[in-house]
């Protein structure tokens, strides 16, 4: 197949052309760049959001940890991920693949299989992309577009001292799942089946390394508050993400390890292995929640309001004056402090999480 023939094959008649209607497609995959009508503000002005993440082979999957499938909906998610991040709602993807010569065409298909999921899930159109050999291994570059209400985006740099510190899911699942992944796969070339991680326990990790679901609808309800002060997606891992938005914003903020969501399935898995969760909680990464921060007095509504839409958001901690930094506060009893007031431990915890060229 050549290369016009492979994208008509993983491109052609994926997409209703309903979903390219509502994201004002004018012209999507087919000509020199994709056209689309910059879309009217139903109450006020749009800006536009545009995010691009890469996924490499080796560096962000291997041929055990995930399924072509997988790749293709975790290299839109990501970049989801990222709108979701600003407070924005997603509209439209372009894809670039360089694909090795060795890969057979269904292969790229599946991937497109998993990135069409994707994309229907969040109602992206998938309008364009760029296609190139590789001379060893995938890599996939997806070019996220979405909308934000003129002036509404939220950053990393606005949070102050009082306000707490959220996330809007379990964090370290994703690094649990990848090195269970890691230690199952050696013995083969096909992704591990999730079948083998039902069987030891683990497939609630493996999915959530393979399949994360941004924050969407939950950044589109916290934003709608316009109490949210930060906002940073977890692709990196908890301690960085929360080093960037205490850079960003001049800050200190301190978490409480007791809040931190630990999933049963993460606690059991690394008590099986003799290691501490907490290395996952704070440096694993490719979680795709949000951590963000919000008034004080808009916390505890803002997470009933959550709770009432069936999404979890977890009051992590505060954020304090001082230098930029973050600070972990352990209490001896792990019960967080209260009445009886438990003595409290406080340590400085370093902006480590996934480093590309450490
Ligand atoms: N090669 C590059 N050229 C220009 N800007 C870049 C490049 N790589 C990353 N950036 C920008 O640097 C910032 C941090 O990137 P990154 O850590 O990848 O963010 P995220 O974790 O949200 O994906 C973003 O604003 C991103 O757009
Ligand atoms: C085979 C394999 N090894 C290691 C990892 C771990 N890993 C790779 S990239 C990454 C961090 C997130 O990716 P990045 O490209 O930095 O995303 P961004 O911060 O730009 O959103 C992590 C934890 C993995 N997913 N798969
Ligand atoms: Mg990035
Ligand atoms: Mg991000
Ligand atoms: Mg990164």
């Amino acid at each position: 197949m050549d290369e016009f023939a492979s994208i008509r094959h993983w491109t052609d008649g994926r997409q209703a052309a309903e979903r390219q209607r509502a994201q004002g497609v004018v012209i999507g995959i087919g000509d020199d760049a994709a056209v689309v009508e910059a879309p009217p503000g139903e109450s006020g002005a749009l800006q536009w959001l545009l995010a691009v993440d890469t996924m490499v082979e080796t560096v962000h999957f291997n041929s055990a940890t995930m399924s072509e499938a997988d790749v293709g909906w975790k290299a839109l998610a990501a970049n989801v991920s990222d709108l979701a991040a600003m407070g924005g709602v997603p509209r439209h993807a372009l894809v670039s693949v360089s694909v090795p010569r060795s890969w057979e065409p269904a292969r790229m298909r599946r991937l497109y299989d998993g990135l069409y999921a994707c994309a229907e899930h969040y109602g992206v159109a998938v309008i364009g992309g760029d296609t190139t050999s590789s001379p060893a291994q995938l890599v996939v570059a997806v070019t996220a577009v979405g909308t934000v209400g003129a002036g509404k985006a939220i950053s990393r740099a606005g949070a102050k001292p009082g306000d707490i510190v959220f996330v809007t899911g379990p964090v370290g699942m994703s690094a649990a799942g990848l090195h269970w992944l890691l230690a199952a796969g050696q013995s083969g070339d096909e992704a591990v089946p999730l079948a083998a991680a039902q069987a030891a326990g683990t497939a609630s990790l493996v999915q959530a390394h393979r399949r994360p679901s941004p924050s969407v609808r939950a950044a589109q309800l916290l934003a709608a508050r316009g109490t949210v002060t930060s906002l940073n997606d977890v692709s990196d891992g908890l301690a960085s993400e929360a080093w960037e938005i205490a850079g960003a914003s001049s800050v200190k903020l301190a978490l409480r390890k007791s809040q931190l969501p630990v999933s049963g399935s993460l606690a059991a898995y690394a008590h099986s292995c003799g290691l501490d969760p907490l290395d996952w909680l704070l440096y694993g990464g490719e979680d795709y929640v949000l951590l963000g921060t919000i008034s004080a007095e808009d916390a505890a509504p803002a997470k009933s309001a959550m709770a009432a839409e069936g999404m979890p958001m977890y009051l992590i901690g505060s954020v304090e004056p001082g230098e930029p930094g973050v600070d972990l506060i352990r209490t001896a009893d792990g019960s967080g402090g209260g009445a009886g007031r438990p003595k409290e431990r406080r340590e400085p915890i370093r902006p480590k999480g996934y480093n590309h060229f450490a």
